[in-house]
């Protein structure tokens, strides 16, 4: 049983700079750091998530996959921000993943608080059926947990994966890698796309490092509410 605390992340999904400043203040205090993805970045910019981040740790979740040498230099390229966690996909392999972490060490050099690198496993939005439509014919566990191994022995600080596959990574590769969970659902709310969730509590039980909770809060009708009984939850689930 974990006794550490698991930390929650929202993601702020939104085109639109003004949604997402309202729910960055609605939420300061209540959730332990806002998610900035690709439909913000897109959007409105990266001065946008600069300045969205000022007072929030910040996840920026662009999920880089491309040859080493173009993902580690967009990574360079977005370091000035200083994000506290960033994404790449543990499927473009280790050498991206190795050029990548070399990358961040060389842009904080000398700065203690370096961006950690995590490596997107497999995607909660699939299951079994959906890997085998890529050609991938194993579980979404055991291949989370092979993605796993190679992408921490290559570099990443960190991996992506459902809750699912908490318990099986921390017995491969122990407690030092930080696991982000998304597909979390409180429960009776809707899994829209999600395929592998896992509720609030049961993340925090099975390990997690962070949650990452997007609709639930950001289309509750009052969000600030949703987070803070996320985190009662949370909190309560582990003794
Ligand atoms: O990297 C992620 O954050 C991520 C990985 C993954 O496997 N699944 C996943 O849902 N996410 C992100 O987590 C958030 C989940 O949002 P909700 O489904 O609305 O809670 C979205 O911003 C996704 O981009």
């Amino acid at each position: 049983m974990p006794s550490h605390r698991t930390r929650l992340i929202a993601a702020l999904d939104t085109s639109s700079y003004e949604q997402a400043s309202r729910w960055a203040t609605e939420l300061e205090g209540r959730v332990d750091a806002i998610k900035l993805g690709l439909e913000f970045t897109y959007a409105c910019g990266l001065d946008a998530v600069k300045k969205l981040s000022a007072r929030q740790e910040l996840f920026l979740d662009l999920k880089l996959h491309d040859i080493p040498n173009t993902v580690a230099s967009g990574l360079k390229a977005l370091a000035p921000i200083h994000p506290a966690l960033m994404t790449i996909h543990a499927l473009g392999g280790p050498k991206m993943i190795a050029r990548s972490r070399a990358m961040l060490e060389e842009a904080f050099e000398g700065n203690d608080s370096r961006s950690r690198l995590l490596a997107v496993t497999i995607l909660t939005s699939m299951n079994e059926q959906s890997l085998a439509e890529v050609g991938i014919n194993a579980t979404p566990l055991d291949e989370v947990v092979r993605l796993g191994r190679m992408a921490v022995r290559s570099g990443a600080d960190g991996l992506v994966c459902s809750a699912h596959e908490i318990t099986a990574l921390r017995d491969a590769l122990g407690d030092a890698p930080e696991l982000v969970v998304p597909g979390i659902r409180p429960a009776g709310s809707s899994t829209d796309d999600q395929k592998r969730i896992m509720t609030p509590a049961q993340a925090a039980r099975a390990g997690a490092d962070w949650i990452v909770v997007g609709r639930p809060i950001t289309r509750a009708d009052d969000p600030a509410a949703a987070a803070q009984a996320i985190q009662d939850e949370l909190r309560t689930a582990v003794p």
